[in-house]
């Protein structure tokens, strides 16, 4: 089926032709998907007022975009299902020391504990779980749940990001890509995470593995510049210049002849 502006079609909620939602099912063109969420299909929307991605004028208020070190820090992860262990995975990535506490925990979370970056307590939260840790991640099913961890955290001082109610926290996990050490993050401030993934895929096809052997070899360059002393504004142009000849050079068409 081919969309035709003017012409009497499907539209849905957000106003994409020829996707419906329909006992349950959601239809995409020819094809179908099951709907298994219980929850209403509208809520209302969030209106901040204050604090990060409020909106201040036409543009949500941004936020900080700044790469932690993880390797010394504590976090808790409250819930251990489906977006308990995506986190996970990601804070496991940055070397963060995580501890997990939920009542039922997915086999997937169960299997880290043996490497010994992961201790779970099976459980329901208790405010001690917050001792010692810099992050928390409000992962469970249970709304209350979640916004109590949230409460607490933020009394404590300890940053917090909280999966269904993200402005109850203060902090969200962005979409990645990494090329070896070139990390690029993208986030919709919580409006849409969807879309950051795609963005991020999208980035993916045009950003390739050669990047990786980019960032080595600049950061060798840069390593030398800086034992000779030339000064910051020669090693800003020398760079600059030189990241981006090697980016036109791995742009321009191959000449596989
Ligand atoms: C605020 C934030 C807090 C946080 O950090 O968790 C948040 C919140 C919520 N996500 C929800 C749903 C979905 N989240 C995803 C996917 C991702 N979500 C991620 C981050 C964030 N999600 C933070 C904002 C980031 C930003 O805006 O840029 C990504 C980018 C990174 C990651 O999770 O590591 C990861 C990409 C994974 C990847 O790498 O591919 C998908 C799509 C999919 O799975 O493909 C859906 C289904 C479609 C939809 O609903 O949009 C819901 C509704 C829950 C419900 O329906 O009950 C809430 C709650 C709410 O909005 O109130
Ligand atoms: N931020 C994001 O990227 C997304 C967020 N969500 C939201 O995240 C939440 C969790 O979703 P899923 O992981 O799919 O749920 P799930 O049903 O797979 O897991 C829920 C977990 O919470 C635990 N739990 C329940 N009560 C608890 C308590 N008192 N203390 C500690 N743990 C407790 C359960 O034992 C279980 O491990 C939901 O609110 C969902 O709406 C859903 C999709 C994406």
């Amino acid at each position: 089926m081919i969309y035709q502006p003017g012409k009497k079609s499907r539209i849905n909620s957000v106003g994409i032709p020829f996707v419906e939602l329909r006992d349950e099912r959601l239809y995409v063109g020819n094809s179908s998907i099951k709907n298994h969420d219980s929850a209403p299909p509208l809520r209302t929307a969030r209106h901040k007022v204050s604090g990060p991605g409020a909106f201040c004028g036409r543009e949500p208020m941004p936020y900080l975009a700044l790469n932690i070190d993880m390797g010394k820090r504590a976090v808790l992860i409250v819930g251990g299902g489906k977006v308990a262990a995506r986190k996970l995975q990601t804070l496991r990535e940055a070397g963060a020391v995580v501890r997990v506490v939920a009542p039922a925990v997915l086999p997937a979370i169960r299997e880290q504990e043996a490497s010994g970056a992961v201790t779970i307590r099976s459980g329901g939260y208790e405010t001690a779980d917050l001792d010692g840790v810099t992050l928390v991640v409000a992962a469970t099913d249970d709304p209350a749940v979640n916004r109590r961890v949230a409460l607490e955290a933020v009394e404590k001082g300890i940053l917090v990001s909280v999966a269904d109610q993200p402005e109850a926290g203060d902090c969200h996990f962005p979409a990645v890509l990494r090329r070896g050490g070139l990390e690029i993050a993208v986030s919709t401030g919580g409006r849409c995470p969807a879309l950051a993934a795609e963005v991020r895929d999208a980035i993916a096809g045009m950003i390739g593995n050669d990047y990786a052997d980019l960032v080595e070899q600049l950061a060798a360059d840069r390593e030398k510049l800086l034992t000779e002393g030339n000064g910051t504004t020669y090693n800003k142009a020398l760079l600059r210049t030189k990241a981006r000849c090697l980016i036109a050079e791995l742009s321009a068409p191959k000449d596989i002849s």
